[in-house]
């Protein structure tokens, strides 16, 4: 696929936008000078302050350089209702070169585009980036593949999940495939234990109209952990390109299931009460300004599931996420076995602890939790760390994300099969919600999680 020139971002005025995508626009640009982009920022609604917001943004995280200056001179903004065919038609029109259109939307106005524009001629090379969520489970995420499928090949179409553009994410493919020492030992005769965990600090952040249909389980299982865990543990692809590492991920997501037979003890599900994390106080979920109580909207879910393939069959797969945790975990984990021997000479009688390897999810530190020492050393047996020392990553996820998009490469990018495996999985969470398999508890804000 050719490279994109022209990025229209629908949804333009939207948090997403100016919080996440354009930051990541600049990010990249800073770094690709030669790179010429036409952005245009387009919504329902007029607005005459896109040039600065783009400018605000691009100046947020100190993006400068000529693609970034092309950029703020050449930015425009169109109003346009996605869901009406002439807005729609008259948009792609005015554009010249191989476009990407950004849908940041809700998946309900994205499926009404998607219709919107069966009807007409589409420029050659479109590229359709879709957000997450695709769809709002199993069969609207199978429909609006479906759309999207009738409109531009599965390589035309991007769908979006920031956190494949995350450190930890990059650092576990480099440390697999770059080195001879941990593709060998990635199976269940080695591995004890996988554990992806992404807790946040924050609590609601006036996001009711999104958060509270919505829940722990359908904002970062059913895409971003789910996403990470088929790629991390997929087979070792012959080629890095877009047909195996999607290919690879959405086998992984086939074959699992929630661990076990009673889903009441493998999965948690709670919600935050009043509590104090960081300094900020945050009131009880239910009393937040938009919350409906009776909903039962889960803040935190753990989902402990088992990949039940040749290699992984047995080896339990913890994901988890809450809001508003004191000190929270952002990692991926994986927990070695202890060794196949034990010698008496060892402290404990040789039980020694489990090797494990910690990527941190935002940022670029892997830990190595390693054994030395032992009988003959006067320290005796001493528990090291081996951690990495690398530079910050230039780019922020999304504008890892925005680079594959741009280059018209979909290797990162999440395949139709795979999203509809995430919602099937999360479908398989949220009926053991429903038929009360799994209480609702709370937990204090700014506590560790439900106990
Ligand atoms: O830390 P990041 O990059 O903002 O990613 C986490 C966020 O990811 C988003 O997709 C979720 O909707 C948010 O609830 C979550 O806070």
């Amino acid at each position: 696929m050719s490279a994109i020139t022209n990025l229209v971002i629908l949804g333009a005025t939207g948090d997403l936008t100016s919080r996440l995508l354009l930051p990541g626009l600049g990010t990249l640009l800073a770094q690709r000078t030669d790179r010429r982009v036409t952005l245009i920022g387009s919504s329902q609604t007029a607005d005459d302050s896109w040039s600065s917001t783009v400018a605000e943004a691009f100046d947020s995280v100190g993006a400068d350089g000529p693609a970034v200056d092309h950029v703020l001179e050449t930015t425009t903004y169109v109003q346009c209702d996605v869901t009406k065919k002439d807005d729609m038609a008259e948009l792609l029109g005015s554009l010249d070169g191989a476009t990407c259109l950004y849908f940041a939307l809700p998946p309900s106005v994205t499926m009404k585009s998607l219709d919107v524009l069966a009807e007409l001629d589409l420029p050659q090379d479109l590229l359709l980036a879709l957000e997450k969520p695709i769809g709002t489970d199993f069969e609207s995420a199978q429909e609006l593949n479906l759309l999207a499928s009738r409109l531009v090949s599965e390589q035309h179409i991007f769908r979006v999940d920031h956190f494949l553009g995350m450190p930890a994410v990059l650092n576990f493919l480099g440390m697999r495939f770059a080195n001879r020492i941990l593709e060998p030992l990635l199976n269940r005769d080695n591995v004890e234990s996988i554990e992806i965990v992404f807790d946040e600090t924050l609590g609601l952040e006036g996001r009711a109209g999104f958060y509270d249909p919505t829940g722990a389980t359908r904002d970062m299982i059913q895409s971003h952990l789910l996403q990470v865990m088929g790629l991390m543990m997929m087979d070792p692809p012959a080629r890095f390109d877009h047909v195996e590492l999607p290919a690879l991920t959405a086998h992984i997501l086939r074959a699992t299931r929630i661990w076990g037979d009673d889903p009441g003890r493998s999965i948690v599900r709670g919600r935050y009460t009043a509590g104090t994390v960081g300094g900020v106080d945050l009131p009880d979920y239910t009393a937040e300004e938009g919350v409906d109580p009776d909903n039962g909207t889960e803040t935190f879910v753990q989902v402990t599931l088992e990949v039940d393939t040749w290699r992984w069959s047995g080896v339990p797969v913890t994901l988890r996420s809450g809001k508003a945790i004191g000190n929270p975990r952002q990692e991926i984990v994986v927990r070695f076995r202890q060794p196949p021997h034990i010698y008496p000479q060892f402290p404990n009688d040789g039980n020694v602890p489990e090797n494990v390897l910690r990527l941190e999810f935002e940022q670029d530190q892997v830990l190595l939790e390693l054994n030395m020492g032992g009988p003959f050393d006067s320290r005796g047996m001493t528990r090291v760390t081996a951690q990495t020392d690398t530079a910050a990553p230039e780019l922020s996820a999304y504008g890892s994300v925005l680079r594959g998009i741009l280059d018209g490469d979909p290797t990162m990018s999440v395949r139709g099969d795979a999203a509809e495996e995430g919602w099937r999985i999360t479908g398989e969470i949220l009926d053991a919600f429903a038929d009360g398999s799994v209480p609702l508890r709370e937990y204090e804000a700014g506590s560790s999680g439900p106990v």
